[in-house]
């Protein structure tokens, strides 16, 4: 019988950007275990050596936290807003994350700022929801550059914001650890919508972001 991650998973997952298939799976931890078994014998290791018996089972479980963004739902994160009265920019700053890259499922992390001027109505949400939802977006095989834009899409059909901005720092370890080597290269992506696309307006923003 086939046994799925039984983490509580939304049914509703929004899996736009990610395979679109529309199916919802949830994490097969056998199938990845069966898979991991392969690859150690693939690299000339013995997988029921000692040290190796429980790895495969391991990484079954590690990828089920790291993929779990991939079962879940932005929108039941972002439903919690209050009525603040507040028309100004709000920004989270140096969100630390981690994500995996999609061509060579290695991390690569970093840190993203996320910020948006609320709608008229001054509907602002939670400031762990902003974090919340980066980590959604990361939890699955990504590039930067879609994480980018995924998170500041999610603020602008969830919060219907004036403006976002969303800005993401990394470190991608396949470039550091393998291939062209250069550990300590950070890559920078931004992504803006609304009023801050207005010069004065962004400028604001990115000194609040760059004034570490
Ligand atoms: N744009 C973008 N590229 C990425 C990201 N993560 C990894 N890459 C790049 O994806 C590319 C894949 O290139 P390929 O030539 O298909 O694969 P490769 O032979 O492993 O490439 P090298 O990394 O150059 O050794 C590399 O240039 C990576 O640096 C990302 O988030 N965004
Ligand atoms: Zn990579």
């Amino acid at each position: 019988m086939t046994h799925f991650d039984d983490d509580d998973f939304s049914a509703s997952a929004d899996h736009s950007a990610h395979g679109g298939s529309g199916k919802h799976h949830k994490v097969d931890r056998p199938r990845i275990e069966a898979a991991v078994r392969e690859i150690l014998l693939a690299i000339g290791e013995d997988p029921d050596r000692g040290g190796l018996q429980d790895t495969p089972k391991r990484v079954a479980k590690a990828y089920a936290e790291v993929f779990a963004g991939l079962h879940q739902d932005p929108a039941t994160v972002l439903s919690t807003t209050f009525d603040l009265d507040h028309e100004e920019l709000v920004l989270v700053k140096d969100i630390p994350f981690y994500s995996t890259c999609e061509h060579h499922l290695v991390p690569f992390h970093g840190v993203a700022h996320v910020g948006y001027i609320p709608s008229h109505e001054g509907k602002v949400t939670g400031l762990s929801k902003l974090a919340r939802l980066v980590d959604i977006y990361a939890r699955r095989p990504q590039v930067q550059e879609r994480l980018t834009t995924e998170i500041v899409e999610a603020l602008v059909t969830f919060l219907k914001p004036r403006g976002a901005i969303v800005v993401v720092e990394c470190e991608h370890m396949c470039m550091s650890m393998r291939g062209i080597r250069k550990p300590g290269a950070k890559t920078v992506t931004s992504a803006v919508r609304g009023q801050l696309h207005d010069p004065a307006t962004r400028a604001e923003a990115m000194s609040l972001i760059l004034g570490r």
